[in-house]
């Protein structure tokens, strides 16, 4: 593989609140009126909502008692200015607490606005705008707010969120309580990573940004993560040397397959020659020679039955993906000693996955320097000591604390997987769907991994880009056929024509 381009970095910048309130008040300070991004706010949330529901007559703004409130207002007055039917409803035990917002209030009132407090149902609208909380939410919605929110998740009715989905944090991905389940979610000033992980995309929906003029203040803001999709694989995935020889492109070898999950190493396998690794050899048990070799004619197997047997396999190999069908009995604990003392002595790339994490979890000691861990949620909590809820409750600050404290690069997967190095900027892969939530599809990863590790790329872009590879096979194999049912196999399938970016069909 040819050396990566050296810039720009591939992606684009997410942010966190912190960001978004450092933006809000340089932007703030530019204004002369006090209401000024809060009426951009509320038009590009009528902007939003004329372009997707074009034919809505029927419009309900539920406002909180913040700013976020105060953009709901915004949006209805021009609706209503439009000649459509708008009812505010808003927090009965709250009314508006901010100038902005108060004015906004009065604003809309004065022009002959329709304010309800919530009374337990909403008028019945063609849809719904979510103005109830922004990014100020500071914990779980109270018992009123939290009726509201049931209120317009069951209105039957699509809905908009202005900014986030009420109850979400924007840059967690995930809810402390009640959220609102957006069918949209316009974001002001700036992308927020939390929308784009863990729950965030089921609570907002599809998503779009409007920066509300204040393009030129970004420069100064620090992001969370870096965004990429697969319009970014061709970063990485560059064509190859006309000259190019098997030697170039690394040997893998997949360590893995006790008895009853031989499956697992095949599949890791599998994705490894699919995804471009010169050679790839696999030692694994003696029962599972056969189907192996069967399956994928061009593996080297090699008969592990005893730990022994990996002599040569070891110094031989460019990278080593250890932990698919391991196991944790004395034949998996075995293999995964003599593995991690042999990288930390070459030192070889080394990824880990599946119970090669739990022995490590349990059997916790430095790992070589360039070592790749990819845990799903629960195998992560094994790793920090904690419940896979916590690592869901703040999926970024899990993975940069899993990154630090085993110094490897992490590929935290789940929806929106994030992968991270120690101290460095996470990458957030915007591709995936649910139907990869089947047994079987994080074998493919590590093998993936492994592959782009022996065909040269370091350790962080081997991650980056193989979850990213991983996850746009599975959008491209999800497409001809839908999501449920989708077969790792099928992903290895897809992997071929998604790691050469740019060729022909
Ligand atoms: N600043 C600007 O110029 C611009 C800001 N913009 C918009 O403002 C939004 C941020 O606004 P914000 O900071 O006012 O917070 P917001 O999300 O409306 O919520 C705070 C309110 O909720 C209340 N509350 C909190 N927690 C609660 C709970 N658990 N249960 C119940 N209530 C709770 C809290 O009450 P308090 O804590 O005061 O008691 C407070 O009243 C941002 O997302 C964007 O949409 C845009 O217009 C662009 C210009
Ligand atoms: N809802 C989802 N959206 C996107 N990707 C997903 C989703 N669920 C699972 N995946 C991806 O599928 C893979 C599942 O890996 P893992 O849980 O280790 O499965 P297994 O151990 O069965 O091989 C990961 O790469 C993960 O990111
Ligand atoms: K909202």
């Amino acid at each position: 593989m040819s050396a990566p381009c050296a810039t720009p970095l591939p992606g684009s910048p997410l942010y966190d609140e912190a960001a978004l309130r450092m933006l809000e008040a340089a932007a703030l300070a530019q204004e002369s009126d006090a209401t000024g991004l809060m009426q951009r706010a509320g038009q590009a949330g009528w902007r939003t909502l004329l372009a997707h529901w074009p034919q809505a007559q029927r419009i309900v703004v539920v406002c909180g008692p913040g700013n976020n409130g105060g953009d709901g207002y915004v949006l209805a007055r021009h609706a209503q200015a439009a000649g459509r039917a708008v009812v505010v409803v808003r927090l009965g035990t709250h009314a508006s607490r901010t100038a902005p917002a108060q004015a906004m209030a009065a604003a809309f009132e004065a022009a002959g606005g329709t304010v309800e407090a919530f009374a337990g149902a909403l008028p019945a609208a063609d849809v719904v705008v979510d103005a109830l909380f922004g990014i100020g939410l500071r914990q779980a919605p109270d018992a009123a707010a939290t009726a509201l929110i049931d209120a317009i998740n069951s209105a039957g009715a699509p809905v908009l969120a202005l900014d986030v989905p009420s109850g979400c944090a924007g840059d967690r991905g995930s809810a402390d309580g009640a959220a609102v389940r957006a069918t949209h979610t316009v974001q002001f000033l700036l992308p927020q990573l939390g929308l784009q992980t863990g729950d965030g995309p089921d609570l907002a929906g599809s998503l779009s940004l409007d920066t509300l003029g204040i393009d030129p203040l970004l420069a100064d803001v620090p992001p969370q993560a870096r965004r990429i999709a697969a319009a970014d694989l061709g970063h990485w995935l560059r064509p190859r040397a006309r000259n190019a020889h098997k030697g170039r492109h690394g040997r893998v070898l997949c360590i893995g397959g006790d008895h009853g999950t031989g499956g697992a190493v095949l599949l890791a396998a599998g994705a490894a020659l699919r995804s471009g690794a010169g050679l790839v050899e696999v030692a694994t048990q003696g029962a599972h020679v056969a189907p192996l070799l069967a399956r994928w004619p061009e593996a080297m197997v090699r008969r592990t039955d005893s730990v022994s047997a990996l002599a040569g396999a070891l110094e031989a190999a460019d990278v080593i993906a250890l932990g698919p069908g391991l196991g944790q009995g004395a034949w998996g604990h075995a293999l995964f000693d003599e593995t991690v003392a042999a990288a930390c002595a070459a030192p070889t790339p080394l990824v880990l996955d599946a119970d090669a994490l739990n022995l490590l979890a349990a059997h916790p000691r430095p790992l070589p320097p360039r070592t790749i861990l990819t845990p799903h949620p629960g195998e992560a909590a094994r790793l920090l000591g904690t419940t896979t809820d916590a690592i869901q409750r703040d999926r970024p600050a899990a993975v940069r604390e899993l990154a630090r404290r085993w110094n490897a690069v992490v590929v935290l997967k789940g929806a929106g997987s994030l992968v991270c190095a120690p101290d460095a900027l996470p990458w957030l892969v915007a591709a995936g769907n649910p139907g990869m939530a089947a047994g079987g599809m994080g074998d493919v990863l590590t093998g993936v991994i492994a592959a782009l590790c022996a065909q040269g790329l370091g350790v962080e872009s081997a991650a980056a880009c193989g979850a990213l590879l991983h996850a746009v096979a599975g959008d491209v194999a999800a497409s001809s056929g839908g999501a449920r049912g989708l077969s790792p196999l099928d992903l290895i399938d897809a992997l071929r024509s998604c790691a050469n970016p740019g060729a022909a069909a």
